[in-house]
């Protein structure tokens, strides 16, 4: 959608429910702050649109979303809708719409930010990406139930794995190990297990990975790779997984990399040809929303990943920056504001 020579951006902000508007509100405040030029449409998706008018995700809005540069989301899902009609009605949809197939989702301790986790372990190093695929898994529908409401009972949530979807985010998972200092690559699955889908993933990586030769490759069962996310998360430099795996393992991620308000990410579409949508891995936290209280750091840091998939790597080093200057100073309770102002002022 952009080029080198682009200089305004056309931006879609969908705020969502809960904490989502609040913190995407800052995200928007620090980007102004940048003096990119950019130019912002709001979209009103979510539980009071759902309410309103019974809609979840018009094919008209997703049309008009594929005009813009870049999707700035805040969190989407709330207590007063059945669980999953948003999430499956607005979020994934536009993931899949927008064939947002790489779900990247970075990991990093600032410095001055207080992991859970002992300064042992943490001195050793916490800084990787997880590259979790975001089109197919268990996330794609398939399934269904019979027998609702009968002791007899049965549901099913069948994992979708393609060798095309495979392949396209393991290649780009590789890229990334590549272009990092440590040139390593773990991949996350439960082959052991989910033998089917598992020896896909495990052949696939052996073999995209013979074009990498300079890259390290490691595997690790998803649940021993929790033990050492929470116990040696050094070890790990870029991850590649499953769309479900993924989700599971970056909310560990984020936890021990300072908790959850700071943790960004982006559903990319390397190809451009649809816009890729930058947001916070955290939810729409309905025990906070509307008092204040929630960090803006993950959507900010949202903005910053935007701002370096626009071409503008420099603006966005820049967003980081003042996100690790103010972190590093952080003490006692500010609004969601006031976070939001003091790291605009330093940008
Ligand atoms: N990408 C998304 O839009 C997204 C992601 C996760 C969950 N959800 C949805 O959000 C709703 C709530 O989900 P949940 O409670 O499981 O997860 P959640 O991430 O919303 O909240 C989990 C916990 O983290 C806290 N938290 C989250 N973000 C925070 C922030 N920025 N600052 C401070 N604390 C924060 C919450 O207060 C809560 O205690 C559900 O409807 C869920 O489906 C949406
Ligand atoms: C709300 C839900 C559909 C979503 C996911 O599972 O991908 C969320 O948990 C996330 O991590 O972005
Ligand atoms: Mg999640």
């Amino acid at each position: 959608m952009t080029d080198a020579q682009q200089t305004s951006f056309d931006i879609a902000v969908i705020g969502g429910d809960g904490i989502g508007p609040e913190v995407v509100a800052e995200g928007r405040k620090v980007l102004a702050a940048t003096g990119v030029s950019v130019s912002t449409t709001e979209y009103d998706l979510g539980a009071q649109r759902w309410h309103r008018t019974g809609e979840t995700l018009p094919d008209s809005v997703v049309e008009e979303l594929r005009g813009h540069d870049a999707i700035l989301l805040g969190a989407i899902g709330d207590p007063s809708v059945p669980s999953g009609v948003l999430e499956r009605g607005v979020l994934l949809p536009l993931r899949f719409a927008l064939d947002h197939h790489v779900n990247l989702r970075p990991a990093k301790l600032y410095p001055g930010v207080t992991s859970p986790l002992s300064s042992e372990v943490t001195d050793k190093g916490l800084d990787f990406v997880v590259v979790r695929e975001g089109t197919e898994g268990p996330y794609v529908g398939n399934g269904g139930a019979l027998r609702v409401g009968t002791p007899h009972e049965v549901a099913t949530e069948v994992s979708v794995n393609t060798r095309f979807g495979i392949e396209r985010v393991v290649r780009d998972a590789f890229a990334r190990a590549r272009a990092r200092p440590r040139r390593h690559l773990t991949l996350v699955h439960k082959h052991n297990v989910l033998t089917h889908a598992g020896h896909l993933w495990r052949r696939t990586v052996e073999e995209v990975g013979a074009e990498f030769p300079d890259v390290e490759t490691a595997y690790q069962h998803v649940d021993a790779a929790t033990i050492f996310l929470a116990t040696d998360p050094a070890r790990f430099d870029v991850i590649v997984t499953d769309n479900l795996f993924g989700d599971i393992i970056t909310d560990i991620a984020a936890a021990v990399a300072g908790g959850i308000g700071l943790a960004a990410s982006g559903n990319i579409n390397p190809s451009r040809e649809a816009p890729s949508m930058f947001e916070p891995v955290h939810g729409s936290a309905p025990d906070i929303a509307g008092q204040g209280a929630a960090d803006p750091t993950a959507a900010i840091l949202s903005a910053a990943m935007l701002l370096d998939h626009l071409g503008r790597p420099e603006d966005s080093a820049r967003v980081e920056a003042a996100v690790a200057a103010d972190l590093a100073e952080r003490t006692g309770e500010r609004s969601t504001s006031a976070i939001g102002d003091a790291i605009a002022a330093r940008v």
